[in-house]
């Protein structure tokens, strides 16, 4: 059994992404004005447009801030199931377009040979993350720590940054940041929108096994505050 310590539930995706956008965007100018930069991590997949488009309209110093991802379909940046192209067209836009984005992709065409290349690139990214905001598939994944793939059990252990992982069940071999990365940040947001995922979190949450459905590993420690924020689909 794993207990959320923080819940929220909303009625609309658009009023759950304004409440997120203001609460991040109020963490990254603590951040800023402590250290004089932050650094956020977002995920790829269809729920974050809305909160990125939220987040892109928030007043703070963006030019200090660094963004990357929690993972990255390995396709150029231009391909339409790219999550760095996501980034560009709905986050790095308006106020948000100052950040300095620092994507996964790189030029290897093999992700498995870009890994040391973008394990470099992250490793000049402030640390811990600020703000870490995940999705979840319906297997239970997160970023691209999937349960079907051979990797999983690295991603969960290594004590590098990232990983080359490739899933059965989803196309494109993928780069993902590895468990000890994700948790390496000061806050963790967990973003869901529909039944069929609230159905998933309530499935989530009767065993501890990060085996069968990943995102228990992220939930279930004490490190980094994982906050839960569930929104109806409409
Ligand atoms: O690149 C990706 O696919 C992700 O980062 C992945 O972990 C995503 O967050 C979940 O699969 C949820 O995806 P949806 O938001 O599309 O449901």
């Amino acid at each position: 059994m794993i207990t959320l310590p923080v819940y929220k539930e909303f009625d609309t995706a658009q009023k759950l992404a304004k409440v997120l956008a203001a609460k991040i965007a109020g963490q990254l100018q603590e951040a800023i004005d402590a250290r004089g930069k932050a650094a956020l991590v977002v995920s790829g997949g269809s729920t974050p447009l809305m909160l990125f488009s939220e987040l892109s309209r928030q007043a703070i110093d963006w030019q200090d801030v660094y963004i990357t991802l929690a993972d990255e379909r390995w396709v150029s940046p231009e391909h339409a199931d790219s999550n760095e192209r996501l980034v560009r067209e709905h986050l790095l836009v308006r106020r948000a377009a100052k950040a300095k984005f620092r994507g996964l992709k790189n030029i290897y065409s093999v992700v498995d040979e870009g890994v040391g290349m973008t394990e470099e690139v992250l490793s000049n990214l402030p640390r811990p993350f600020d703000v870490v905001v995940l999705g979840m598939g319906n297997d239970g994944h997160t970023a691209s720590l999937f349960p079907c793939s051979e990797q999983l059990q690295l991603g969960l252990t290594t004590g590098r940054t990232c990983l080359a992982v490739h899933p059965t069940t989803a196309p494109h071999g993928r780069l993902s940041l590895s468990l000890k990365a994700i948790l390496d940040s000061k806050q963790i947001y967990l973003h869901l929108h529909g039944d069929p995922k609230r159905e998933v979190l309530r499935q989530v949450l009767t065993s501890d096994d990060a085996t069968e459905m990943p995102i228990r590993a992220v939930l279930n420690q004490r490190h980094t505050p994982v906050d839960v924020y569930w929104s109806q689909a409409s």
